[in-house]
């Protein structure tokens, strides 16, 4: 039987509800957790110490290694996958390295027994179906998953290649704080029908020479929400598919999260964002095309600090276009 309880890293802790079912149902979430036995109450206990959200205690080292910013409050994070979660990963990875200063402290998705999933169980990461289908009876509401988001305190989800449509009430519940990852350069190749592999076979039928990963909020349709940061790599000759898929790598959100969570960035993004877009793609030209080790240190970058400085710290959700 899998663990009856499961740890989030950061002083939530998942467990069967002792309260009577009928007090539960009224006071917390209801979530049928992959990792429980079978789908029943489950209450996400808060740390005895109000303070559990941990503060992030390191500046930006000289290194670069830590992302926070002294007092700057860790994100709370709920990654969305259906299949093998490499994007859910590379986040999960820079996260734990401290290049993103957030926890993921919820994995949603459609499939129970896709990659992704298997590796939030391993992590002690609680799992939740979402939505309810034949192949997973298991799954919740959308308002039981609100409930859940709600009680594990989430500040931002990211689509991860998640291939279900977020519902409307989601995407009000989190104005300007839900975040996809598409493997295209949006508006092209986007929409109903473009994902996974599918994407990058239709950038390379079409002759297109560019092609790139778009991170972009969330509305209530398929890529259409506001873009927050591109990056263009090149399309050779004789890509298959899985070569293009493999260079459209998964470098993007990790960059955007280390932005995004540190004291760097948050109000007026989306003004900003021109600046971001050119800063990356220079960032990533400089590093693969002329092998710059560290290209945030090259004369040519603006410094974040002076990007960072042009925007103010806002509260999660308060982004506004
Ligand atoms: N409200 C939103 N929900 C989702 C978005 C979004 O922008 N707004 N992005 C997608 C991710 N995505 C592209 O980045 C995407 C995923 C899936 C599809 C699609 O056509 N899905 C099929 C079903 C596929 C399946 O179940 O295997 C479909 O709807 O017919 C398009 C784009 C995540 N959600
Ligand atoms: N439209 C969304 C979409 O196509 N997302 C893409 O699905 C793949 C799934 O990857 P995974 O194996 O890491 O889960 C990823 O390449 C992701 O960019």
């Amino acid at each position: 039987m899998e663990a009856a309880v499961a740890s989030t890293g950061s002083g939530l802790r998942c467990s069967p509800n002792p309260m009577p079912k009928q007090q539960h149902e009224r006071r917390s979430a209801r979530v049928g957790f992959v990792s429980q036995p079978r789908p029943h109450a489950v209450r996400c206990e808060r740390s005895p110490h109000p303070d559990a959200r941990a503060y992030a205690a390191v500046g930006v080292g000289a290194k670069g290694g830590e992302a926070g910013g002294v007092g700057v409050e860790r994100k709370r994070l709920a990654v969305f996958v259906s299949g093998g979660g490499s994007n859910f990963r590379a986040i999960h990875n820079a996260a734990l390295g401290g290049e993103v200063n957030a926890d993921v402290v919820a994995l949603v998705t459609d499939k129970p027994g896709c990659g992704g999933a298997e590796h939030a169980r391993g992590n002690g990461i609680p799992v939740v179906v979402f939505p309810k289908s034949k192949s997973a009876p298991e799954g919740v509401s959308t308002d039981e998953l609100l409930n859940a988001l709600r009680e594990l305190r989430v500040d931002f989800v990211l689509l991860a290649g998640y291939l279900k449509l977020i519902p409307v009430e989601l995407v009000q519940e989190y104005p300007k704080s839900i975040l996809n990852i598409h493997p295209s350069l949006l508006p092209a190749f986007g929409g109903k029908g473009y994902y996974g592999l599918k994407v990058h076979k239709a950038v390379i039928a079409s002759g297109a020479r560019y092609s790139g990963p778009t991170v972009h909020f969330v509305d209530e349709h398929y890529d259409t929400g506001s873009t927050l940061a591109q990056r263009v790599v090149p399309v050779l000759a004789n890509d298959t598919p899985e070569q293009l898929a493999a260079r459209v790598l998964h470098e993007l959100l990790p960059y955007v999260m280390t932005e995004l969570c540190g004291e760097k960035m948050v109000s007026h993004l989306l003004e900003a964002r021109q600046t971001l877009t050119s800063t990356l793609n220079s960032w990533y030209y400089l590093k693969d095309c002329c092998a710059v080790e560290n290209p945030l240190k090259h004369d040519s970058m603006p410094s974040i600090s002076n990007l960072s400085r042009s925007i103010k710290i806002a509260a999660p959700g308060s982004i506004s276009t």
